[in-house]
């Protein structure tokens, strides 16, 4: 078998191992599957402008965020039952973010709990690795539930609260729906230590949703407003950062209600189909917040490249969500070690080729809309 060399050919290695049930639940997006396609396509839309003859033989991809280093500006994405890649799952994912030094965010529907994951870093820590992990939260109907989670995130020593507030509702994956998606039998919503059975019990079938929408719709609080995440912000030091934003005007409300950060994110092309792609949402949404709190981008980021232009556009990271689901189920921690290797290098490969040593060089004088996608009008 030839050698993996992109996260593409992980992906390829990752969907001819996965069971149907795992694969069309990592892979779909919601309805046609528009956005998730264009998430992608949209980065190729842009072109770099590249500096040459400065002197490049070292290149710094560190970034800081909320006061912590990080050795490169690629963190991994909140995504929910990884155990289903693979049995290591979130470990995996976490340890591996650890030893790139690089941000780990972990779902509220995670087949390992808030507990296990801290734990699982404790052996590299002690070797002097750092780990920083950001505890993604639904909040759920149940006040008292959403504030478990909180407590459990600050006392396992997470930095940071991802509110996500594009799910009011699961969007529709069709192909979720049509084979009926379940979480495996032998595992469990580790958080709550949820299993497949009691779903099932709880909600009624229905013919119209799969397991997961009808799990969501008991649970998640679909009312959901600025006042309730001032709510989880009042319960807590930690920064809270609101996940799912793509528009100026929400942007500014961020800013207004001091929240901490935003991950611009269309949830990965799962939630609203025929919602802009997040590398064309990015800079209205940076110019709408004036500097004032850091600007996240996750959805459809492949490639070094991919990420030079999210910074360009004014990102100070981006996440990868299904990019380490096919990592794990590839080759467990060893995949997701490989694709981070892969795209830092990719990284700093295009740092260099630009003419750029240090993250903050990456400005917006470093892309352009390609021609054949501007405007004639
Ligand atoms: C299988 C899967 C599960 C996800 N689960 C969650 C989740 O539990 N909470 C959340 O906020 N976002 C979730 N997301 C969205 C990711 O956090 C992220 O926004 C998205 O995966 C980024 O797009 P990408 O997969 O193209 O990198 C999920 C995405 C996928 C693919
Ligand atoms: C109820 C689980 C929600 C996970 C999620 O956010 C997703 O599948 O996109």
């Amino acid at each position: 078998m030839a050698k993996i060399a992109s996260l593409k050919d992980i992906e390829e290695a990752a969907i001819k191992k996965l069971d149907t049930n795992a694969l069309n639940y990592y892979y779909s997006g919601a309805q046609d599957m528009i956005t998730l396609h264009d998430n992608s396509e949209a980065f190729d839309r842009y072109q770099i402008r590249p500096r040459t003859l400065r002197d490049v033989s070292n290149v710094d991809m560190g970034v800081t965020v909320f006061g912590k280093k990080f050795s490169s500006p690629i963190f991994i994405a909140a995504t929910a039952m990884q155990k289903m890649a693979n049995p290591v799952g979130e470990l995996g994912n976490v340890r591996s973010a650890c030893k790139h030094n690089v941000g780990f965010s972990l779902s509220s529907i995670s087949t390992s709990s808030i507990e296990e994951v801290a734990d699982a870093v404790k052996d590299l820590e002690a070797e002097g690795h750092k780990s920083v992990r950001y505890f993604q939260l639904y909040v759920y109907k149940e006040r008292a539930k959403t504030l478990n989670l909180i407590r459990r995130a600050e006392k396992a020593g997470y930095d940071a609260l991802f509110v996500t507030v594009d799910t009011p509702y699961l969007g529709r994956r069709l192909p979720d729906i049509r084979d009926n998606f379940k979480m495996p039998y032998h595992l469990k919503l580790a958080n709550f230590q949820t299993s497949t059975d009691e779903v099932s019990d709880s909600t009624t079938e229905s013919e119209n949703s799969s397991w997961l929408a009808r799990y969501f719709t008991d649970q998640v609080d679909p009312s959901l407003t600025w006042n309730d995440v001032l709510w989880v912000k009042q319960q807590t030091k930690l920064p809270i950062v609101i996940k799912g934003i793509l528009t100026a005007e929400d942007a500014k409300l961020v800013v207004q209600h001091n929240f901490d950060g935003i991950i611009v994110s269309n949830h990965g092309g799962r939630q609203l189909d025929s919602v802009s792609a997040t590398i064309d949402a990015l800079a209205e949404v940076v110019e709408a917040v004036e500097g004032k709190i850091p600007v996240f981008l996750d959805g459809g980021v492949r490639r070094g490249t991919d990420v030079f232009k999210a910074l360009a556009l004014g990102a100070k990271a981006v996440f990868v969500g299904r990019p380490a689901l096919w990592a794990l189920s590839y080759d467990g921690e060893a995949g997701v070690d490989l694709m981070l290797d892969i795209i830092i290098e990719e990284f700093r490969m295009a740092m260099a080729l630009s003419g750029c040593t240090e993250t903050k060089d990456i400005t917006k004088d470093y892309v352009k809309i390609a021609p054949k996608y501007i405007s004639k009008l």
